[in-house]
């Protein structure tokens, strides 16, 4: 850093400032215990990250990130944990960062199909992500040689456990890469503060038919613990 007050900063060094000013305290909010100790042993102690398990479902997740804005100043929020992955966009055991976080299941169920609330004036179904940072994370994940996709995560309040359903979701939102459940309260939380958002998932079970003792929840963990230390890294 240029400590000399009367010379010039280069233009790199300003980029350099504005990210660590940027992103010096940051709220990761998984759903459960063993999430929150997969990311906080990737972050190894990083004081830049406050990690906390806010609970299963966009309810829990929003009320637990709205509690945190109320109390706290954070640059940046990222929703983590593990999902399910869509068959060939998302295999069991790699990375997704959110290009977009959707709400799937918000919206009216028609005789024609579902309509989003979008399309009936009622709020939108999907926030923006903060779209360069999660472009940064993705390749930083690929040059960590990490599987990783950069595409909409849906959220959804009831896992997905049918064929038929995965295949409805999978034909209405085709860029879609991974469901899980707490993206979108965690995203709305954060649209309403002001505050930029990602969400991190790392594929535990493919979805459809309904397998719980499929579920490679430990590769999933490890994955999602690596990642961690690697959106460290990012952010530094
Ligand atoms: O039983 C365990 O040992 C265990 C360990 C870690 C996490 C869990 C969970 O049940 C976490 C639920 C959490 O995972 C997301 N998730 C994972 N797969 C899917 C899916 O196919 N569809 C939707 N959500 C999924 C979700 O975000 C849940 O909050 C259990």
């Amino acid at each position: 850093m240029n400590t000399n007050n009367s010379s010039p900063t280069s233009h790199s060094e300003h980029e350099h400032i504005h990210q660590s000013v940027a992103y010096q305290r940051v709220l990761i909010v998984t759903a459960v215990d063993v999430e929150r100790d997969a990311v906080l042993r990737g972050l190894e102690g990083d004081s830049r990250f406050e990690v906390i398990a806010g609970g299963v479902g966009p309810a829990s997740a929003a009320a637990s990130t709205a509690t945190k804005f109320a109390r706290d100043n954070y640059d940046l929020v990222v929703s983590a944990g593990i999902a399910g992955g869509f068959t060939g966009r998302a295999a069991v055991g790699t990375l997704v960062v959110a290009s977009e976080i959707i709400a799937a299941d918000l919206g009216v169920e028609t005789a024609e199909g579902f309509r989003r609330v979008d399309e009936l004036g009622f709020g939108s179904a999907s926030v923006a992500v903060e779209t360069e940072l999660a472009s940064r994370l993705t390749a930083a994940l690929k040059a960590a040689e990490q599987t990783v996709a950069l595409a909409p995560v849906l959220t959804l309040s009831t896992v997905t456990g049918t064929a038929e359903t995965a295949a409805a979701l999978a034909q209405r939102i085709p860029e879609a890469a991974a469901e899980a459940m707490e993206g979108y309260g965690v995203a709305v939380a954060a649209q309403q503060s002001g505050i930029p958002v990602l969400e991190l998932r790392a594929i535990s079970n493919p979805i459809g038919p309904r397998d719980r003792d499929a579920w490679r929840i430990g590769d999933a963990l490890a994955a999602l613990q690596v990642a961690s230390s690697i959106l460290k890294e990012v952010l530094r």
